[in-house]
């Protein structure tokens, strides 16, 4: 089992987190933030229906057990092994309602695990609940600063930043452009191996979104292959000002096993990181052609390796499906290392 990968850090800090032991501050703390973010949640549930339960006035535990028919939110604390629920795994009463997806919730630094949340405090068609650190999560303004072919060349201030990693060709650029809002910002292809280095870009003056090359392009040279490992590898064990890593798994294909192997490098090394769906807008007839369903087997597959959920999220670059709740969840994991900066220096 992964001690880590769900966990968030500090600046310059790959220890264990404080945040659910030191200063850990239940939702109910914080009645004013709370208040701020309800509307902002509401305009995101206007925009991207919550995808497990419409009754969003019920407790999350409520809600999303009775919408799926196994573990409740409050099951998030270290998961059934091989939780593979089904018609013979002898966890569900009733049959499947159809396709849903994995209730179990993200606790964000500054929530208490198994605090009572209400439905409307977990970000659309993700698991991820809304925590003290969220903040504005706007993009003003967006700019391409460099692209490095090392680790080392790679902007050398203390600007925190989000690494968008993910198999060639599963949609790291088109994400990184719906979410500045720029069409062809970062390069995109319909033949895998577009991006082939490091791409820093800068939003808001304040924070960098990193596109990297994809992984696991078949077609690519041996030698292509083992400079990804090296040269990428070494940007992620190096990188201190890494706040966490979107991973990027193509939800309108079933689950990959060079994203579960890629999950486990980052768990092992301890960095922190958020399954970032892609293409939820294209769906196949036929099986595995669903994203609902591919996101499904997924997050079974790994909850076994998790000791807490990990934050997932389902996007579209094409309808903008998820744009806005990333944007919020990356706030409140930025907001979190800047503060814990603050705290340390
Ligand atoms: N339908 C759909 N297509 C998408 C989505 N995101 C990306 N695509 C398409 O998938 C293809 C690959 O997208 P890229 O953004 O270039 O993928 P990448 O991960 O950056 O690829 P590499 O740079 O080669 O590693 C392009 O044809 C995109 O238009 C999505 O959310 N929905
Ligand atoms: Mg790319």
């Amino acid at each position: 089992m992964l001690a880590s990968g769900v966990r968030y850090h500090g600046k310059r800090s790959r220890r264990p987190p404080r945040a659910t032991t030191r200063a850990a501050a239940p939702i109910r703390r914080f009645p004013a933030v709370a208040m701020l973010l309800r509307p902002r949640l509401s305009l995101l549930r206007a925009v991207a229906p919550h995808p497990v339960s419409p009754r969003a006035s019920l407790p999350v535990r409520r809600t999303l057990s009775a919408a799926v028919g196994t573990a409740s939110a409050g099951d998030a604390a270290p998961p059934a092994p091989a939780p593979r629920a089904g018609p013979k795994g002898g966890r569900r009463s009733a049959p499947p309602r159809g396709p849903s997806v994995n209730p179990a919730l993200f606790f964000p630094p500054g929530v208490e695990r198994d605090a009572a949340v209400a439905a409307e405090m977990v970000i659309p068609a993700s698991n991820i609940v809304v925590g003290p650190y969220a903040g504005d999560s706007r993009v003003k303004e967006a700019e391409f600063v460099k692209s490095s072919a090392r680790a080392r060349d790679c902007p050398k201030d203390d600007r925190p930043e989000f690494a968008v990693l993910g198999r060639s060709n599963v949609g790291k650029s088109s994400l990184i452009n719906a979410l500045i809002r720029r069409k062809e910002a970062a390069l995109t292809s319909k033949k895998p191996g577009k991006t082939q280095t490091i791409n820093h870009f800068l939003v808001n003056k304040s924070w960098y979104l990193v596109d990297l090359p994809g992984y696991g392009f078949a077609a690519a040279s041996q030698s292509a292959q083992t400079d990804w490992s090296s040269f990428t590898k070494g940007y992620f064990l190096n990188r201190d000002t890494l706040v966490g890593v979107l991973l990027l798994v193509d939800a309108s294909i079933p689950p990959q096993k060079i994203d579960l192997d890629c999950a486990n490098w980052l768990g092992r090394n301890n960095i922190g990181l958020t399954f970032v769906f892609t293409k939820c807008d294209k769906s196949k007839k036929g099986k595995g052609g669903r994203p609902e369903e591919n996101i499904k087997e997924f997050q079974e597959t790994i909850s076994s390796l998790y000791p807490e959920p990990p934050p997932w999220i389902m996007t579209s670059s094409v309808t903008g499906l998820g744009r806005d709740g990333l944007l919020l969840h990356m706030s409140q994991l930025r907001n979190y290392w800047d503060n814990e900066a603050t705290i340390s220096s």
